[in-house]
């Protein structure tokens, strides 16, 4: 299937970014979200990050602005009906996900291919309750999506070689590397690399270590770009509580038990950079931390 037409559900950071690698690679995209601020705020974040490329000369001028002029927004979730292909990318709530697929499948036309850029959520359930769990996958982008390399590409049960194919071929248009993970909690990546922050959180709950110190250990003596505490800070706690709490209860098993720090950070709403404070104080010039 030839895929031209993209849209993207939800303008989050991970909206955002999907939009810019799509509209850049020649794809038309829409966006939509259920906030328009969220909408506009994403478009601006999409040209500053543009501009950021113009800027270390990675991107020319005209590029940035034929990029800029394939996107396009709507409240209206229905509008992405006719395109080729769907990117669920609203919060990490499963409630959410099968609430946003339900109102969309009536207006979907029959070839699209719909698919969730969920961090963790069992794609053979949200496939499930759609009416096209053969042309509905896992497409799991990284965050900063214009920087990171990989796409990972999960199969629900049903889901036929032809949608693989298709997504697999749109991964190598963007110019990024697939890797296919079977369908169980959290996937590949999330697998791995969320009990390491968690157990982050743990280390810095137990007093072992200031946020600065558990940052400082795992940059320079594991050679990480980030901190775990900063990583979870840039994904945002709630998703980083949200996958924890999937792995906790679709693998029964307590070492993916969320650490109650996280929980208590999420229930105070400090969620990281979104939301200007987490681990570290994001309102001044630099990052503080809060512990
Ligand atoms: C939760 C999930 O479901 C799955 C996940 O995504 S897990 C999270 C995976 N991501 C990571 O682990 C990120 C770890 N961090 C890093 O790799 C690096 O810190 C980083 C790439 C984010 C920034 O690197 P840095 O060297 O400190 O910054 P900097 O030199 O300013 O930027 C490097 C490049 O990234 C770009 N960049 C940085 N942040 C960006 C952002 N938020 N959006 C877009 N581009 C960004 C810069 O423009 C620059 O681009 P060029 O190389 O083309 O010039
Ligand atoms: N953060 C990360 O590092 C990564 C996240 N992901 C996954 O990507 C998805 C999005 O994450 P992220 O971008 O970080 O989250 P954000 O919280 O930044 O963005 C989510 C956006 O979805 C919007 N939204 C909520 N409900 C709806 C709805 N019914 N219809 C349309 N939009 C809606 C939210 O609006 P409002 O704020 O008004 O509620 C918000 O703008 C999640 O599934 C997450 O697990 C995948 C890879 C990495």
């Amino acid at each position: 299937m030839d895929i031209r037409t993209v849209g993207v559900v939800g303008a989050g950071q991970m909206g955002n970014g999907i939009a810019h690698v799509f509209a850049l690679a020649g794809f038309d995209v829409t966006m939509t979200d259920i906030s328009q601020d969220a909408l506009t705020a994403s478009v601006e974040k999409i040209a500053q990050n543009l501009d950021r490329q113009v800027g270390r000369a990675k991107l020319t001028e005209a590029e940035r602005d034929a990029a800029m002029a394939r996107i396009s927004t709507t409240p209206t979730l229905t509008d992405l009906g006719k395109l080729d292909l769907i990117i669920e990318a609203a919060t990490e709530k499963e409630v959410v996900k099968h609430a946003i697929f339900a109102e969309l499948l009536p207006h979907l036309g029959p070839q699209t291919i719909l698919t969730s850029n969920t961090s963790s959520i069992s794609i053979t359930r949200l496939a499930s309750q759609t009416d096209r769990p053969e042309r509905f996958m896992g497409f799991h982008f990284m965050n900063p999506v214009p920087v990171m390399q990989l796409v990972e590409l999960i199969r629900g049960i049903a889901t036929d070689s032809a949608t693989y194919d298709a997504l697999e071929a749109v991964v190598a248009k963007l110019g990024k590397t697939s890797a296919s993970a079977e369908d169980f909690p959290a996937f590949i990546v999330n697998r791995i690399l969320m009990p390491m922050i968690n157990e982050a959180i743990y280390t810095l709950y137990e007093g072992v270590g200031s946020v600065k110190s558990i940052d400082t250990s795992l940059k320079l003596g594991a050679n990480h770009p980030m901190g775990p505490l900063e990583l979870a800070d840039f994904i945002g706690l709630d998703t980083c509580l949200a996958i924890m709490n999937v792995l906790h209860d679709g693998l029964a098993d307590t070492k993916y038990r969320p650490c109650p720090l996280l929980t208590k950070y999420v229930e105070a709403g400090w969620l990281g950079r979104k939301t200007d404070r987490g681990f570290y104080d994001y309102r001044g010039e630099f990052p503080v931390p809060t512990r």
